[in-house]
């Protein structure tokens, strides 16, 4: 058979398996979340005997043993959990793994991500996903708002604004991306706090970031900048100042400005205005 023939039959072979992931590639996340929502790896890791039998972990979480098993038989399928044999050999059990670990949601450990998961599968943050080739197929000339913006009528900071439960859960993913990634900030960038006395966070949110800074280098002062209802709810450290305010008018004035922002370029197309493009 010639070459190029036979590429395109692998190319055919390799499409007929790959269009499912695309039929059924929310079941990843909603698998993941339903984990983190019932707190299987917490469930897992504080059970006295190891692996957990599905018996034993139906009670643990609460859950019908029958659907549980088909979410845990998927979840052992992505590499989430482990499926070993118990210790008599007679059946088989369920341990955490690496990546199970990041999925607590208990856990402030600066490893795990699951208050991340919940944020981002989220119904409000779903929602707008669903409209993107309506923005795609817009002008680009940034009179539309933001797919977020049409689906909620307001932008991510307005609703979360008007709805605690939903700021709690944007502030809990924030701190835990903060926890992961200031720790290594502070040990890389010891020299740039040398003889600094003022630092403000801004848009820090509910002042993890400061929180770890003040306690890496004690002689800062730090002010805590953000929207007045995220401030509101902000931790009362010591060393910190929180402010309330809004950037796009001013910010407290400090030796140094420090803003944490996670850029990710499709990201951007949800809900960034034009705003804050100019600050990323
Ligand atoms: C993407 S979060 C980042 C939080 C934190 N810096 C981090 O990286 O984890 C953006 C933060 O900016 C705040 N924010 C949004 N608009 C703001 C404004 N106009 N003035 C002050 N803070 C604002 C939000 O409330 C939110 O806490």
């Amino acid at each position: 058979m010639e070459e190029s023939k036979r590429n395109l039959l692998d190319e055919e072979a390799k499409a007929s398996l790959d269009i499912w992931r695309y039929v059924f590639g929310f079941a990843d996340i909603a698998a993941a979340k339903c984990a983190i929502d019932l707190k299987i790896p917490e469930a897992i890791e504080n059970h006295p005997s190891q692996p957990v039998t599905l018996a034993e972990l139906s009670g643990a979480v609460s859950a019908s043993p029958s659907h549980l098993h088909r979410i845990m038989r998927f979840l052992v399928h992505q590499g989430v959990f482990k499926e070993v044999p118990t210790k008599d050999g007679l059946a088989t059990g369920y341990t955490n793994t690496p990546l199970s670990r990041r999925m607590m949601i208990t856990k402030r450990d600066g490893k795990s991500l699951a208050p991340f998961v919940l944020f981002e599968t989220s119904p409000e943050l779903l929602a707008p996903w669903l409209r993107l080739s309506s923005v795609v197929s817009s002008p680009a000339n940034g009179s539309h708002p933001p797919p977020f913006d049409t689906v909620h009528g307001k932008d991510l900071w307005a609703l979360a604004e008007d709805n605690p439960c939903f700021n709690d859960v944007i502030n809990e993913a924030m701190a835990c991306h903060t926890r992961l990634v200031v720790p290594r900030v502070a040990a890389a960038c010891h020299d740039l706090f040398e003889g600094v006395a003022t630092v403000v966070d801004v848009g820090g949110c509910t002042g993890e970031t400061l929180a770890i800074l003040v306690k890496e280098f004690p002689w800062i002062k730090g002010f805590n900048f953000d929207l007045p209802h995220v401030i509101e709810v902000a931790q009362v450290l010591d060393g910190v100042e929180n402010v309330g305010g809004d950037m796009f008018d001013s910010v407290p004035k400090c030796d140094n400005v420090f803003i944490k922002v996670k850029f990710i370029y499709i990201l951007s197309i949800l809900f960034i205005t034009n705003q804050w493009f100019f600050l990323s």
